[in-house]
């Protein structure tokens, strides 16, 4: 993925969007409502070197497969343009479209699915060379189903040509499927989640197997796994998409030890089985991810960020910036509940923002007395918070107690808000690495040391070129 060296690049991907659901249904017309898409790729730029192994990772629904089904043209493009070796593979001619078809193969998660139980093994692998023509007699394409099955380990192969599926091990079928996209002996192959169907013990067989035979045929890979230890395993580059956003990508080795998203931080650091040594951090991201039919504005992940950026004249520190920010999305969410104070508390609006400033995080990121109150509530006195936005909080909670969240939360867009809901970070240049986020535009934002630091490092004329 956008690889240093003289290589040339082998897939492009420019702006590239997938929506699905962008026609009216039923509901919507009788309804009288625009349809509202699901924005399951959305403006996702990268590039693929000639021989790389690049690696897709992020939570379930942020867009992997989508993404890996454009590249293969099992989707087109809502918009955007992706260029397979210099061709624009959405206005192929039927010529050049067949021909694609040959060079790029995927490699499905679920071998017990992606083969059909009523086709042998020598049907099922030698079908692509039926369909694509290629070779010609049945003997000659025995011959080469027999060398393919000996390449992925299915030896010998006579003793598996006339099996069916359900005779199969797992790991014999992913083989299986393997050899079928390989028979075509094609150059650039996706690979969803390849071996999360099958048993732990054999899986680095398999991805062993996947590396040399990524020699053996001279292929470029693209895996795409929510397995961060798969990535690190296997891929030379790696790109993390949130909720249908690339967030970061660069060499593998960088992203996972020196994550510059908070996205992908927080997205390590939840993970036990990637070795991150001694000073493991814990992810520090509140709430689950929002539905992509509605995603947030601006930055896609800045309702759970720890590191969302306070405005310029906010005096106080970023992390009570966070709190006062959650508090205004939990009031737009409806999430902050007028009935959760008591009758008799003397002062309901503090009650009422002590408890909406809470964060949903591991022990360690909480205040001494949301930890006590088992994360009910903090108290005013241990946030640093400015002055008037203190009082602009206490006024909104008074709005929201009298049953007006909306208003509440309007009343806070003055004080409380932040250029990641603003606007849509595009991504820059950080050292080795793109990254889509707003602490990188390279202007002073924030009021906290931390939220500024990562701004400030100069950019490597070299490895920027990637
Ligand atoms: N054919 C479709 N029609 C409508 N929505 C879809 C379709 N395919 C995917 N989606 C939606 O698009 C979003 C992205 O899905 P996608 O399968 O690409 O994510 P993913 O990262 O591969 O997830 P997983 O790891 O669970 O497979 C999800 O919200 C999903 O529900």
């Amino acid at each position: 993925m956008d690889g240093t060296g003289d290589r040339e690049p082998l897939v492009e991907v420019e702006n590239v969007s997938k929506l699905f659901g962008t026609s009216q249904g039923v509901v919507d017309t009788l309804l009288g409502r625009e349809p509202r898409p699901v924005r399951a790729v959305d403006d996702v730029s990268f590039t693929i070197e000639r021989g790389d192994i690049v690696g897709i990772a992020g939570e379930s629904g942020c867009g992997k497969t989508t993404l890996g089904k454009l590249l293969v043209k099992l989707y087109e493009p809502t918009e955007g343009t992706i260029r397979f070796d210099g061709t624009d593979v959405t206005s192929m001619s039927t010529g050049e479209e067949s021909e694609f078809r040959k060079r790029v193969q995927m490699i499905f998660q679920d071998p017990f699915e992606s083969l059909n139980p009523r086709m042998s093994v020598f049907d099922t692998v030698a079908e692509p060379l039926k369909i694509n023509g290629i070779v010609g007699d049945y003997e000659e394409r025995r011959e080469r189903v027999r060398e393919v099955l000996d390449d992925v380990g299915l030896a010998p192969a006579d003793v598996y040509l006339d099996a069916f599926p359900d005779e199969l091990s797992g790991g014999e079928r992913q083989r299986v499927a393997i050899a079928r996209a390989l028979v075509v002996d094609p150059e650039f192959v996706v690979c969803d989640e390849p071996v999360s169907m099958l048993d732990v013990s054999i899986r680095a067989g398999v991805l062993n197997l996947m590396k040399e035979l990524q020699e053996q045929y001279d292929l470029t890979y693209l895996f795409i796994s929510h397995d961060l230890s798969l990535i690190r395993y296997m891929c030379d580059r790696a790109g993390i998409m949130y909720l249908g956003n690339m967030v970061e990508r660069g060499p593998t080795g960088d992203v996972v030890d020196d994550p510059k998203h908070p996205y992908t931080e927080a997205l390590f650091d939840a993970v036990p089985d990637v070795e991150l040594g001694a000073d493991r951090r814990r992810a520090n991201a509140t709430g689950e991810v929002p539905s992509p039919r509605d995603p947030p504005p601006g930055c896609r992940y800045n309702p759970r960020c720890a590191k969302v950026i306070p405005p310029e004249d906010w005096a106080g520190s970023q992390e009570s910036f966070r709190r006062a920010h959650q508090f205004k999305l939990k009031l737009r969410r409806g999430d902050v509940e007028p009935e959760s104070v008591g009758p008799d508390s003397p002062e309901p609006a503090r009650a009422l923002l002590e408890r909406g400033l809470t964060l949903d995080v591991p022990e360690e990121f909480q205040t001494g007395t949301e930890v006590e109150s088992g994360g009910h509530r903090v108290s005013l006195r241990e946030l640093d918070l400015p002055a008037a936005a203190r009082d602009a909080l206490l006024e909104a909670a008074e709005v929201a107690l009298e049953g007006e969240p909306d208003a509440a939360a309007d009343d806070l867009e003055r004080v409380v808000t932040t250029v990641c809901e603003t606007d849509y970070p595009d991504p820059r240049t950080v050292a080795t690495r793109e990254v889509a986020c707003h602490r990188y535009d390279g202007e002073g934002h924030g009021a906290d040391g931390d939220s500024g630091v990562d701004r400030a490092a100069p950019v490597d004329p070299v490895a920027s070129e990637d």
